[in-house]
């Protein structure tokens, strides 16, 4: 299987995994607004009540720090509340991986307001984040999934809010556990104006590694 083909589903997960994306869709319309909004101080005042009362309801049985969601696929799959691909994320765009292109990893996103950087912008960390995903996805579909050692960026021109991203990534180089990566964002209107470009080295860690870096993994071979 590809780490790109979404992994088969039973009935309860599909069931799981489409609440949660549904909580997530609202938590962003939600950040989304309250970041731009023009309500008076009083509106604001019972909107952080109804946020407080919000959170109460979802601290329920909380995961611990390290313990990989049920709902998840790692690595090299589905990670329902990743900040960059998770639909349960309140944080991400969220960014779908969209094809494997002769090699190359693609994904589309659209900025909202609320990863602004410049007025109107994109935060170039935002620009970061997305890359850094990407490429890792190029990692695991190259079949070593690993961790962002290195990552440079030039960036080019500025990455326009509210209009369709694609970021594309490709391993170029692999020298033992070591994959060097390059990556764009661009417009999907504009694929060949590049906007960001990075380089970054990843590293895949060794079977004795993974297995201390991530505990709740069982067979990290
Ligand atoms: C096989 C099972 C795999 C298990 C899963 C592994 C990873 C899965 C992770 C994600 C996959 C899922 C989805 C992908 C999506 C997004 C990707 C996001 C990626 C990230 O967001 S990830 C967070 C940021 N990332 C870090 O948090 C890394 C911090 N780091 C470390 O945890 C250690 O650094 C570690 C464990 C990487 C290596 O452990 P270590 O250093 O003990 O190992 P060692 O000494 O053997 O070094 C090995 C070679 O890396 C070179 N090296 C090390 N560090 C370097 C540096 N800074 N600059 C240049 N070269 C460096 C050495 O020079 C040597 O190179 P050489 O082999 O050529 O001598």
């Amino acid at each position: 299987m590809s780490p790109l083909d979404p992994p088969s589903a039973t009935d309860a997960l599909h069931d799981r995994r489409t609440a949660i994306a549904a909580l997530g869709a609202d938590l962003r319309a939600l950040v989304e607004a309250a970041v731009r909004t023009g309500a008076p101080d009083e509106v604001l005042l019972l909107a952080a009540k109804e946020a407080q009362h919000l959170t109460a309801l979802l601290t329920v049985r909380p995961r611990g720090r390290a313990e990989v969601p049920e709902v998840d696929v790692f690595p090299g799959g589905i990670r329902m509340y990743s900040p960059v691909t998770g639909a349960g994320s309140p944080l991400a765009p969220p960014l779908q991986i969209e094809t494997v292109d002769d090699g190359a990893v693609v994904g589309t996103c659209t900025l909202g307001v609320a990863h602004e950087g410049p007025p109107g912008y994109g935060h170039g960390g935002v620009s970061a984040l997305l890359l850094d995903e990407v490429m890792g996805w190029a990692c695991s579909y190259a079949g070593q999934p690993g961790m962002t050692i290195e990552l440079n960026l030039s960036y080019k021109r500025p990455v326009v809010l509210e209009t369709p991203l694609r970021v594309t990534a490709r391993v170029t180089e692999r020298h033992g556990r070591t994959n060097l990566v390059h990556g764009t964002i661009a417009t999907t209107a504009a694929p060949r104006t590049v906007l960001v470009e990075a380089e970054a080295v990843f590293f895949a860690p060794a079977p004795d590694q993974a297995r201390a870096l991530f505990p709740s993994l069982r067979d990290p071979a």
